[in-house]
C-alpha cells in the first residue's frame, strides 16, 4: 500500500506489510522502503531529536536505569560537572558520585527536591528535581534535574552579610542614641553588646534575667529595656529584695486593705506589682527573695493576678518582669535556697553586664563623666593627675562602676584645690597605690575592716552639718569598702535598715529610688 510518511505514527506503522511504499506530497509513488529499517530510523530520529531537545536546556539532567546505570546525560550536566558525557555513560551512579542523593531516590523510589544543595569538591551549589521513572507499576529508574545556583546563592549571601552589617550598624547607632539619652557611658565590644541584647529583647515581653556583679550596671540596663519597650509610658517599679525586711516584703509586693491588721496604715496601701501595672517590675537582689516569698510571686506570675492582704478578691496585674542578681542562681537551686520552677520563669532571656575589669576601656570615660558630673554638682573644676589616672586604669573594681562612681564623689568632696592626685582616693584605694594589688587584685581582706575616719578638718558653718558631710563620706566609704554593697555595709555599719536607706535618700547617694 502507498502512504505519505510524514502522516505516520510509529504505531500505525507496526500494522503495515514488511514493505512499504512512498508516495510525494503530490500523491505521485517515488519508491518504496522496509518497514523494519524505517521503524528503525524513526525511533533514531527521534531520540536523536530528544537529545537535540535537551540539550538546549539550561538545568543538567541525569537519569539512570533501574540498576543504577547512567544512561543519560545532558550537555549542561557536562558542564555544570565539568566533565565529558563520553565517560560515565554506562556507569554506575554509586562509582561515579557515592552518596549522590540520586542513590536515595534509587533505593526508596520517592521524589526528593533540594533547593540549596553545596558540591564541596566543585565548591558550587545546585537545586535539584530527582524522580522516580515509572512505566504503570514497573520501576525504570531515576531521572535528576538540577540547576547551578552558585551565582545565587553567593549573591543572596552577599546581600544577607551586607544587610546584617546595616543592621548592626543601625543597631549600634540606636544603642549609642540611646546611652546618651540615658546618660550610659561605655564603648567598650563587651558592654556595647550587653546594650544591644538590651535593645533587642526591649521589643518583645518576654521575662529577663540580668546577672552581673554588684554596682556593674544591671539597673542602668533594665532601665533601658523598659524605656525601649512598648510599657515606657507606663512605670517601671524598683524593688530591692534585698533592702526589704522579710516581714514586710509581702506587704511591699502586693499591698493591703485598710484595717486588714494592726498597724496598717488608713486607705491601705498598693503594692509594687500594682503600682507597675502596665509597666515593668524590676526585682533587684532576686536571690535574697526568701523561699516563701518565692512561691507567692511564682503564684502570681502564673496566675497574672495578685493577692492583696485583707481583700476578698485577687486583682488582675499586667506587669513585665526583670530580676537581676549578682549570686549564682543556679548553685542556689543545688543548694534549695532558691526555687527553680521560678528561676526558669524568670530567666526567658539572660543578659549579662560584665564586670568593670573587664572593660577597662570605659574605665576612663565614666571616670570623666563622674568628675564632670561632681564638679558641676560641687562647683568645682578637679582635673585628674597623672598618678591618678594610672591608678584607675589598673585597679581591680571590685565594686564595679559604682565604686568608680564613690570614688569620684569622694575626690570631688575631698580636694580643696583643682588636681586629683593620690591624696584624694578614699584610703581603700590610696594604700593600694604602687602595690601589686592594685593590678587587677582583688581586695578581698579590705571587705571587713572597719571604716577609717576620713580625715577632712572642720571647714566652719553650724554643726549639724559639718556631721552631715562627715556622715555622707562615711556612708559613700563603707560601700566603696564592701564593694558597692549596701547591705553589706549597712550591717558592718550597725544601722537599721530604715535608717541606712533614709540616710542613702537624705544625701542623695545611688539613686535612693530602687531602694525600697
Ligand atoms: N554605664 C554606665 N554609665 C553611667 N553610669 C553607670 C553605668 N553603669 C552603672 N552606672 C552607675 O553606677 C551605679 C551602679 O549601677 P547600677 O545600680 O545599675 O548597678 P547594679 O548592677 O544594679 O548594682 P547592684 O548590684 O547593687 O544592684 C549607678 O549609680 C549607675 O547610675
Amino acid at each position: 500500500m502507498d502512504t505519505c510518511l510524514q502522516e505516520l505514527t510509529l504505531e500505525e506503522l507496526k500494522s503495515y506489510a514488511p514493505v512499504i511504499g512512498v508516495t510525494d506530497a503530490a500523491g505521485q509513488k517515488v519508491g518504496q522502503v522496509e518497514k523494519d529499517l524505517l521503524l528503525y530510523l524513526l525511533s533514531m530520529s527521534a531520540s536523536w531529536m530528544l537529545a537535540e531537545i535537551m540539550d538546549r536546556f539550561q538545568e543538567a539532567v541525569i537519569a539512570i536505569d533501574r540498576h543504577g546505570r547512567i544512561f543519560y546525560l545532558n550537555s549542561s550536566y557536562s558542564k555544570i560537572l565539568g566533565v565529558s558525557l563520553g565517560r560515565l555513560i554506562g556507569r554506575d551512579i554509586r562509582q561515579v558520585e557515592p552518596g549522590a542523593e540520586i542513590i536515595n531516590v534509587l533505593e526508596k523510589k520517592i521524589p526528593v527536591f533540594q533547593e540549596k544543595q553545596y558540591i564541596k569538591t566543585l565548591d558550587k551549589y545546585v537545586s535539584a528535581r530527582i524522580y522516580p521513572l515509572e512505566r504503570g507499576s514497573e520501576f525504570l529508574g531515576v531521572v535528576s534535574i538540577f540547576q547551578d545556583t552558585t551565582v545565587e546563592v553567593k549573591l543572596g549571601e552577599a546581600v544577607a552579610k551586607a544587610n546584617e552589617i546595616a543592621l548592626n550598624y543601625q543597631r549600634q547607632a540606636e544603642a549609642q542614641e540611646q546611652m546618651s539619652r540615658l546618660e550610659i557611658i561605655g564603648k567598650s565590644p563587651a558592654f556595647m553588646k550587653t546594650v544591644s541584647q538590651a535593645l533587642i529583647v526591649a521589643k518583645t515581653e518576654a521575662s529577663v534575667l540580668i546577672k552581673g556583679e554588684n554596682g556593674a550596671g544591671k539597673e542602668m540596663i533594665a532601665k533601658i529595656i523598659h524605656e525601649n519597650s512598648g510599657r515606657k509610658t507606663k512605670p517601671m517599679i524598683l524593688v530591692n529584695c534585698a533592702a526589704i525586711p522579710e516581714n514586710l516584703i509581702e506587704s511591699e509586693l502586693f499591698g493591703y486593705e485598710e484595717g486588714s491588721f494592726t498597724g496598717a496604715k488608713a486607705g491601705g496601701k498598693m503594692g509594687k506589682f500594682e503600682l507597675a501595672n502596665g509597666g515593668t517590675l524590676f526585682l533587684d537582689e532576686i536571690g535574697d527573695m526568701p523561699m516563701a516569698m518565692q512561691a507567692k510571686l511564682l503564684r502570681v506570675l502564673q496566675a497574672g493576678e495578685i493577692e492583696k492582704i485583707g481583700r476578698q478578691r485577687n486583682i488582675p496585674v499586667n506587669v513585665r518582669l526583670i530580676a537581676a542578681t549578682n549570686q549564682p542562681l543556679e548553685q542556689m537551686i543545688q543548694e534549695k535556697t532558691f526555687r527553680q520552677d521560678l528561676y526558669f520563669r524568670l530567666n526567658i532571656v539572660e543578659i549579662d553586664v560584665p564586670s568593670l575589669k573587664e572593660r577597662r576601656e570605659d574605665i576612663g570615660l565614666l571616670a570623666n563623666h563622674f568628675l564632670q558630673v561632681y564638679n558641676r554638682r560641687y562647683e568645682k573644676k578637679l582635673t585628674f593627675s597623672h598618678e591618678v589616672l594610672t591608678f584607675l586604669h589598673t585597679y581591680s573594681w571590685p565594686g564595679n562602676v559604682r565604686e568608680l562612681k564613690n570614688c569620684m564623689e569622694y575626690a570631688v568632696i575631698m580636694c580643696s584645690g583643682e588636681l586629683f592626685g593620690i591624696s584624694h582616693l578614699p584610703p581603700h584605694m590610696k594604700q593600694l597605690v604602687g602595690s601589686e594589688e592594685a593590678a587587677g587584685a582583688e581586695v578581698m581582706e579590705l571587705a571587713g575592716a572597719s571604716v577609717q575616719p576620713v580625715g577632712q578638718s572642720y571647714q566652719g558653718g553650724p554643726l549639724r552639718e559639718a556631721l552631715g558631710a562627715l556622715e555622707k563620706k562615711i556612708l559613700i566609704e563603707a560601700i566603696a569598702q564592701n564593694r558597692g554593697s549596701k547591705v553589706r555595709a549597712m550591717k558592718e555599719l550597725e544601722v537599721s535598715k530604715r535608717t541606712f536607706y533614709r540616710k542613702l535618700k537624705e544625701y542623695g547617694i545611688n539613686g535612693s529610688e530602687k531602694d525600697t
